[in-house]
């Protein structure tokens, strides 16, 4: 659908670079329709879409438990934009930007960003996700915690436009211990990892019953082959595709 617009007619959705006193940004950067990244547009022309798209969802799970490595297949199965926000993180970080320098301390330590950074980052993308993929969106690595999750209900309810469903990876995590080390990314070594395991649970499991209480949760088995978890993810998203 982006496509037959021009680049032109599109504005960022909060890019690095976004904030005040933040660097500008390279406009010369590959765009991506499917995810809401470095430089994400949307168009004020598409308003004439259908407001009620087809997927909304939310890939939740531990550090580590799979959900990354998931969203490809899922764009590419169902045409969904997803939105990461340590990816987004980590784009504010590469690019030096005020709001980098502030995320990268807590990201190194393998603690939540303070939560008006990351609100902030996705809050405006969300609001035209709808608008600009009428086939929907995907949230992969937010919520993190019960206050950003209120915050999404919040902001989807404003837009009309609530969750299907999320989808909870499960993963003990010995195993993940084992997978983080063997990815190498900067804030892969194991202290790091063992903070955030334990942000995870203290932080993030509560959302487990917050969405089993909404009806919405739905395990995904995280252990077996990529293309055995992408199965069981299919055979659940196939019920609300
Ligand atoms: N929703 C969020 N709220 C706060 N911090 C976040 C959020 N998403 C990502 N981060 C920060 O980015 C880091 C990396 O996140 P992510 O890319 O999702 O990797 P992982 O799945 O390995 O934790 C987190 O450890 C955290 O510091």
């Amino acid at each position: 659908m982006l496509d037959s617009h021009s680049r032109e007619s599109r504005v960022g959705i909060l890019p690095p670079g976004s904030l005040p006193g933040a660097d500008p940004v390279d406009e010369q950067d590959r765009f991506d329709p499917h995810r809401i990244s470095s430089r994400t547009p949307y168009c004020c022309s598409c308003q004439n879409y259908e407001s009620e798209v087809t997927m909304r969802i939310v890939l939740l799970g531990a550090p580590g438990s799979g959900k990354g490595t998931q969203t490809d297949a899922i764009i590419a199965r169902y045409g969904v934009t997803t939105v990461a926000t340590g990816d987004l993180l980590r784009a504010e970080v590469a690019a030096g930007t005020e709001l980098g320098l502030r995320a990268k301390p807590h990201m190194d330590a393998g603690n939540l960003v303070p939560f008006d950074i990351v609100l902030g980052m996705i809050e405006h993308g969300l609001q035209t996700l709808a608008k600009t993929n009428p086939k929907g969106f995907m949230m992969d690595g937010f919520p993190r915690d019960l206050a950003q999750a209120e915050a999404l209900d919040e902001i989807l309810d404003r837009i009309s436009q609530p969750l299907d469903l999320v989808l909870f990876f499960e993963v003990d995590y010995e195993e993940i211990v084992k997978r983080l080390l063997g990815r190498g990314r900067a804030d892969d070594n194991e202290a790091t990892i063992r903070n955030r395991l334990r942000v995870f649970e203290e932080k993030t499991a509560p959302l487990i019953e917050y969405y089993t209480r909404k009806g919405l949760l739905r395990n995904i088995k995280g252990t077996g082959t990529v293309e055995e978890i992408g199965q069981r993810v299919q055979a659940v998203l196939d019920e609300i595709a």
